[in-house]
């Protein structure tokens, strides 16, 4: 029995002197070592630069590749160093590390060579034999898409304009760098059908052998619809800024004729959106020299057959008016209503906005949502903003905007009535924007700045055309 005990006694104390002590992983390298010997390796090498003298763009790939590996940290020596973000930190393999990568459940060594004579670099993969052939294409090629990834992702994302086409100019777009806060996560919109958007867009980025095998080019179109105010264009900088794509704003009234709008689309770059905002102002009206078969045209992609992975977005404030051309399946492939604000819309604006997630006033706003009253989230958000120092008093005030709202729909219908029986003119016809040429006007513009506001009706949120019938769902 005593033994026993002091057995248990030796053990536990062996046990926390093995863990504290780096004895296991000691134990680890002679495995390694007594595993190496009982295989057969091939290696390869990745010299820095080639005989030329020239840089071997390989081994860049493969240390940027390396470097991103969470097994970066587990070798002997990592040098750390301050990334572009500030509170970035990155980890880069030292000379003559090792790093030890799995790949389709092969081990992968690589060693960070550097000559001692001439200072030269260069990574060596070793890898079984039994494995070679079985791995090495593979591995390389995704060492090629990770690296894509990890550049994709530190790109610095930049907002094209078009400019007016003068002859001694180089180039029809211009460029700033896009800085729109905006992101996927900012965006208030039901929850379903965010995640929905998302994951076709991931789809999309990952799709380039379907699209290929279906002898299509490898774009995607969104045509975005709602009243004003309730985010479209919002929208478009949280996909560019989640995507990490260029923005190509295409402004029609600056395109002199179809064939310049084929030039711009030309001029654009691989992964980018294409941008056209009010597409319905432009369709069958003056403001822009280029016809509709050339937009159908610039649509259908076939000018963008030298270029791949594009999405191009349409935004209109009513998709009633447009064509039937313009949307069938293949010119857009995706239909997105954003909506005039719900109760739960507002509820995400007051969350986001004033960092409520309940409040006493939420029922009375609930009410009032449910006798019709309608504003926009830019709007509501407005108001939020404007009285973030006090909660209560933001929700009041959005309590009064929905009332005046309520009202002066009222007394739109009825002004309505009234000129269809022909003692009145309505707003439309006396040229005044909707509620704002009633009396409630004043004490509106008083709560916030806006001047805008039109009703919208209830459309599907998330519409997959015939061309993509899997993925289709219809809302209402
Ligand atoms: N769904 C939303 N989510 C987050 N913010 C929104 C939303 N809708 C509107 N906003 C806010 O309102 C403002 C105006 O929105 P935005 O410009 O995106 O509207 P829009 O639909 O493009 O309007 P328009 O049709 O007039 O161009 C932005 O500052 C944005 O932050
Ligand atoms: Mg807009």
């Amino acid at each position: 029995m005593f033994l026993y005990v002091i057995a248990i006694i030796a053990s536990s104390f062996l046990l926390k002197f093995v863990l504290k002590t780096s004895l296991v992983q000691i134990l680890k390298k002679w495995w390694r070592l007594f595993e190496d010997g009982c295989y057969v390796y091939q290696f390869y090498r990745v010299p820095q630069f080639n005989h030329n003298m020239q840089e071997n763009q390989l081994y860049r790939k493969v240390c940027t590749y390396l470097n991103s590996l969470p097994c970066v940290e587990d070798s002997d020596f990592t040098n750390l160093f301050s990334g572009d973000k500030s509170n970035e930190i990155n980890l880069v393999l030292d000379s003559n590390q090792i790093v030890v990568d799995n790949f389709l459940s092969a081990r992968v060594c690589w060693i960070n060579e550097q000559d001692e004579n001439t200072g030269l670099k260069s990574l060596v993969m070793k890898i079984r034999k039994n494995d070679k052939r079985r791995i090495l294409q593979p591995y390389l090629q995704h060492i090629h898409s990770v690296f894509d990834e990890i550049e994709q992702r530190k790109k610095e994302v930049r907002l094209f304009l078009n400019v007016d086409n003068e002859p001694q100019r180089n180039g029809r777009w211009r460029s700033v760098p896009f800085t729109h806060p905006a992101t996927f996560e900012t965006i208030v919109m039901d929850a379903d059908l965010k995640n929905k958007v998302k994951s076709d867009l991931e789809n999309f980025q990952k799709s380039k052998q379907y699209y290929h095998r279906l002898g299509k080019v490898w774009k995607r179109s969104y045509l975005l619809y709602g009243p004003s105010g309730t985010g479209k264009s919002t929208f478009i900088a949280g996909v560019a800024n989640m995507l990490n794509y260029d923005v190509y704003d295409v402004d029609l009234s600056k395109v002199t004729d179809d064939s310049d709008l084929k030039m711009l689309l030309l001029q654009t770059t691989n992964k980018s959106l294409i941008v056209i905002e009010d597409l319905d102002s432009y369709l069958g009206n003056k403001s822009t020299a280029v016809s509709l078969s050339g937009i159908l045209n610039f649509m259908d992609g076939i000018f963008s057959c030298c270029g791949e992975e594009r999405i191009m977005i349409f935004t209109v404030n009513n998709k009633d008016q447009i064509d039937p051309t313009v949307l069938r399946p293949g010119r857009i492939d995706v239909h997105i209503h954003f909506p005039l604000c719900d109760f739960n819309a507002f509820k995400s604006l007051a969350n986001s906005h004033l960092g409520l997630k309940d409040h006493k006033l939420f029922p009375q706003v609930e009410e009032i949502f449910q006798t019709g009253a309608v504003l926009s989230p830019a709007e509501i958000g407005e108001i939020m903003i404007s009285n973030r120092s006090s909660p209560t008093r933001a929700l009041k005030s959005v309590i009064s905007a929905l009332h005046i709202n309520t009202e002066s729909r009222a007394a739109n219908r009825h002004a309505r009535r009234l000129s269809e029986s022909g003692s009145v003119r309505t707003v439309e016809e006396t040229g005044d924007s909707g509620i704002f040429c009633k009396d409630g006007v004043r004490d509106f513009k008083k709560l916030y700045g806006l001047l805008r506001i039109r009703s919208g009706r209830k459309d599907p949120s998330f519409e997959f055309d015939t061309s993509d019938k899997d993925n289709s769902r219809h809302d209402n």
